[in-house]
């Protein structure tokens, strides 16, 4: 077998942290993805390859064999999956393999114990053959455009593929569903309790309307969203935020509630303008992104109120807001990236400007539009 995966990447919309206490949320895919190529090999070892955090390791395929009878598989049931034995038995046979593990950093032990703990769980009981995967992403690591979703996502793919010998190109609705709770587990591994909006958006692409608990909805909506990603460069830990607010939380619960049902009530609003310009672009279009802009900018008003956004982030929206567009912060905060919402009709010249002006402010900025395919398959 010889075959490439990719999972784009997300932005969150609206609900980044209400999602958490059960608020809705929209994820957007983007046009930024990473891709997996899995290739089997007549050797006698696998090669994990994953540029993005500096690792190429080979390991010895008997050591993975005698391993790897040892476990069960839950190829077909990865939410039955006992998930604290099998990631502590997972990361005990990873740091026993890698003589240097304890050196590695936060993120290649991560994506290591999640590689191994998908691998398990899949081929559980069953002696494998050679292969090599190897993930290349087009996003930053960490910085809240979904790169572990996405690479979670890749990962699930590829060894689900890899496992059922199978050649179809089309990726059916089970299909992604069973892929995006490999990739739940993996965001476990990553971020202890994810919402799971991000490896749902990754699956299943354009956009998805989120509240914790429920099916997920998916919505084909035809975007015609332009934004500008700029990356502050401040690296952040989604953990580390999530903690914090759920600190904010125990202590001033009304007070903390009611900014999160501001939110809801601002993600609500916004799926409306969505829908209905995806559908018939009823209406002034001009009035519906200012009114899109306003609600832009009340959720980053009030995700400031909750402490997570930074000096980085302000100075972004310090210059949009020069330039009469609006933005906020995307994701867990603290850093990461900012978006900017390109109104239909905005003069490319102003856009050009504000580019220049976070460039000079060292800030990297991508044009990019929202939407796009989920998982996808290449052979
Ligand atoms: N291309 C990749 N190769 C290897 N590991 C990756 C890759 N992309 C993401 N990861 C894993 O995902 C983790 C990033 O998760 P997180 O901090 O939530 O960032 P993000 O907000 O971008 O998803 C990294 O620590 C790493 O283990
Ligand atoms: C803060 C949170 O709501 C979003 C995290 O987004 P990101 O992984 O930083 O893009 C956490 C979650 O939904 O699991």
């Amino acid at each position: 077998m010889n075959f490439s995966v990719s999972a784009p990447g997300k932005v969150i919309l609206h609900g980044e942290h209400s999602v958490v206490f059960g608020k809705t949320a929209i994820a957007v895919s983007l046009g930024l993805r990473t891709t997996a190529y899995l290739k089997e090999t007549s050797n006698t070892f696998i090669n994990i390859n994953l540029p993005s955090v500096l690792v190429k390791e080979s390991v010895q395929l008997h050591h993975i064999n005698t391993e790897i009878l040892s476990y069960k598989s839950y190829i077909e049931h990865p939410q039955s999956i006992p998930h604290e034995e099998h990631l502590i038995k997972t990361e005990i046979f990873v740091k026993n393999t890698f003589p240097n593990f304890d050196n590695f950093s936060g993120k290649q032990k991560n994506a290591l114990i999640a590689i191994f703990y998908v691998f398990f769980g899949v081929f559980g009981g069953k002696e494998i053959r050679g292969f090599e995967i190897s993930f290349v992403s087009d996003l930053t690591i960490g910085a809240g455009t979904g790169s572990s979703a996405s690479f979670a996502v890749c990962l699930a793919a590829a060894l689900l593929r890899f496992a059922k010998g199978s050649n179809e190109s089309i990726i059916n609705f089970e299909e992604k569903q069973l892929i995006s709770q490999w990739a739940y587990n993996c965001e476990r591994i990553m971020h202890g309790t994810p919402s799971g909006i991000d490896n749902t958006t990754a699956t299943f692409g354009s956009l998805v309307v989120f509240c914790r608990g429920q099916k997920p909805n998916l919505l084909d909506l035809k975007l015609n969203l332009r934004i500008l990603l700029v990356d502050t460069q401040v690296s952040r830990q989604t953990q580390v935020l999530a903690q914090k607010v759920r600190g904010l939380m125990g202590r001033n619960p009304e007070a903390v509630d009611c900014v999160m049902t501001a939110m809801d009530h601002i993600a609500k609003s916004a799926l409306k303008i969505l829908q209905n310009q995806s559908s018939n672009c009823e209406g002034d279009v001009d009035a519906q992104y200012q009114n899109l802009a306003e609600l832009w900018n009340m959720n980053h008003c009030l995700l400031a109120s909750i402490g997570v956004s930074h000096p980085a982030l302000e100075s972004v929206r310090t210059s949009a807001d020069k330039f009469g567009l609006a933005c906020k912060l995307t994701g867990a905060g603290g850093g990461g990236y900012a978006i900017v919402l390109v109104p239909r009709t905005a003069n490319q010249k102003v856009i050009d400007d504000l580019t220049k002006e976070l460039a000079d402010k060292g800030f990297k900025v991508i044009d990019t539009a929202l939407g796009g395919p989920g998982v996808q398959y290449y052979v």
